[in-house]
């Protein structure tokens, strides 16, 4: 299915087209979630080696994403974007899934929820703290663009894309042999399906914003799937093409 730059109105907005259906060059499509599934089922070794969780939080529809390196004898795992509402149901899944949490991260600093990284330190000593540097707010590491974070023989890459604030950054699985195929890209706020992130908070700028989404997440290999931070339309994965 090819969407048309019209359905997401700020990029079409940055870019100074008209809102006529008139495909971009680069576009976003959605992925079935089955077919989703059925990449992560195909049992490559480095398939089997991540363990994937996608979850919800519904007051404010934010995902939280937890990875593991399942093959690694710690499970050392990672969350992006927790939320503090439903810290004790992630720690609660980790726990059950026997994983060891090393680092809880943010895509950016969330205007709509407090991170739940703050709840988590508090409860799993251990657990470091991941954002931006660009972003100005507190934690134990700070990544800029090209920076790489380990959880066992799995990393993933930082790009920085910012537009929605200035300190947003993807986070993608690595582009190595032994790390999962497709690449999977956190677009944080940048990219949320059908729509980009909103420029009018402190920070925002759509034309940032367009340079971003089109320099650091269309130019990702076509079948890269994306997920947002947010979804309000019951979507949970997109694709990206290059075509
Ligand atoms: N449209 C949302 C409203 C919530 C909202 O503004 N979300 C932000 C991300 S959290 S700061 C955003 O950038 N949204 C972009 C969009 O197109 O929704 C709703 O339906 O509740």
């Amino acid at each position: 299915m090819v969407l048309p730059l019209r359905l997401i109105p700020r990029l079409a907005a940055a870019a100074r087209l008209p809102r006529a259906p008139r495909p971009i060059s680069r576009r976003a499509r959605l992925v079935p979630a089955l077919a989703m599934a059925a990449a992560y089922s195909k049992g490559s070794g480095a398939d089997r080696r991540l363990l994937f969780r996608q979850l919800f939080e519904k007051e404010s529809s934010t995902y939280t994403y937890l990875l593991a390196d399942v093959a690694d004898p710690d499970k050392p795992a990672v969350l992006i974007d927790p939320v503090d509402r439903t810290v004790d149901r992630d720690l609660n899944l980790i726990k059950e899934l026997g994983l060891k949490l090393v680092y809880a991260m943010n895509t950016h600093v969330h205007a709509d929820h407090v991170t739940g990284t703050g709840l988590i330190k508090t409860k799993v000593p251990g657990v470091k703290s991941v954002i931006s540097r660009a972003s100005g707010a507190k934690a134990d590491h700070f990544v800029d663009h090209g920076d790489k974070i380990h959880f066992g023989n799995l990393f993933l890459e930082v790009r920085a894309t910012p537009g929605h604030t200035a300190g947003c950054v993807t986070y993608i699985t690595g582009d190595a042999d032994g790390q999962p195929s497709p690449r999977m890209a956190f677009t944080g706020d940048a990219l949320i399906i059908r729509a980009c992130g909103r420029t009018d908070f402190q920070g925002g700028s759509p034309d940032l914003l367009y340079r971003s989404v089109h320099s650091q997440i269309f130019t990702l290999p076509k079948d890269t799937l994306l997920y947002p931070a947010h979804d309000y339309k019951g979507f949970t994965v997109s694709g990206c093409s290059v075509s």
